[in-house]
């Protein structure tokens, strides 16, 4: 995945960046070419011992290894003011600076690591965690063919990656598939809770949820008609599905509306992280 001799330096072990690990790793990196940096001391050791990775606390920690393959950014953007400075001397024209912070456009690392980098910036989401995720990559001009191609198969290892030219476009995609996960797992709460509310026991109720939603999805995923072919294959018209629909789909207080309030909501407060 790496050239060899290489190093990967992962900062931030937390939940995404221990999700592109695995992937990294079942997709043939080899442990010994990744560094990671993770100040919290339980996940330092739960990545060091689960997936036999180099991992130190703090960067002055990290060995005086060549020039960085790729440094890839998976802390909180809160925190990239802090993490960054310690990184300038560790990149070098050819190493891939790939950030997945939310909000942090890719002008700002250019501006804090100082020199023509080629960076990556990329908005994946946590379905990544078990191979299933959705990432939309943005590259800066001085961005290499080779770092592209390997940003490209860093994502790819987690799931399907998409690539925009307009960074711009990075809030809408942040709104809608870097947070889309939760939107689908309150659906869950959201389903189950409606089935308590219609008198069945809490523990079914989520259990009838959580599998239509499993079960939707992966007919969605493994199927080739439209999302709105397969809804019509529930409605029997003059049903019941038909009833229910008519409420979620009401044009002024429907899921349409909602869920654009809802993006657009997401939008606006990653141009403010920006
Ligand atoms: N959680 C999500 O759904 C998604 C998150 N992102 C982005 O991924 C990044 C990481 O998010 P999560 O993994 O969810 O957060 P997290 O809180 O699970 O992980 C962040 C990790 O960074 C560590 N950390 C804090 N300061 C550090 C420093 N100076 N150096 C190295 N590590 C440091 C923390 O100890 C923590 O383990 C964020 O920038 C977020 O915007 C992107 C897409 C989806
Ligand atoms: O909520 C957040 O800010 C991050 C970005 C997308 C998903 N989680």
């Amino acid at each position: 995945m790496l050239e060899a001799g290489r190093l990967l330096l992962l900062v931030g072990g937390g939940k995404m960046g221990e999700a592109l690990l695995v992937g990294w790793l079942r997709h043939g990196l080899a442990p010994e070419a990744v560094l990671v940096v993770e100040p919290d001391a339980a996940r330092r050791q739960a990545l060091a011992t689960t997936h036999a990775v180099r991992a130190v606390a703090a960067p002055e920690e990290l060995p005086e290894a060549g020039t960085l393959g790729a440094l890839v950014l998976a802390v909180k953007p809160q925190m990239m003011d802090r993490a960054l400075p310690a990184y300038v001397g560790r990149v070098a024209p050819d190493t891939l600076v790939l950030s997945i912070a939310a909000g942090k456009p890719i002008a700002y690392f250019e501006r804090m690591l100082g020199q023509p980098l080629g960076v990556v910036r990329a908005m994946p989401n946590t379905p990544a965690a078990v191979g299933r995720g959705v990432t939309v990559l943005c590259a800066n001009a001085a961005a290499r063919k080779e770092q592209r191609a390997l940003a490209e198969r860093l994502m790819a290892a987690v799931g399907a990656t998409y690539w925009i030219e307009d960074e711009e476009l990075m809030h809408a995609v942040t709104a809608v598939s870097g947070g889309g996960p939760a939107y689908v797992f309150h659906l869950i709460e959201a389903l189950a809770a409606a089935g308590t509310a219609a008198g069945l026991p809490e523990a079914l109720a989520m259990a009838l949820a959580r599998g239509t939603v499993v079960g939707a999805g992966e007919l969605a995923r493994l199927s080739d008609e439209s999302a709105a072919q397969l809804r019509i294959n529930v409605t029997s018209p003059g049903g019941t599905t038909a009833e229910a629909l008519k409420v979620l789909m009401a044009e002024d207080r429907g899921l349409i509306p909602l869920m654009v309030e809802a993006v657009a909501a997401a939008a606006r407060r990653s141009r403010e992280l920006a």
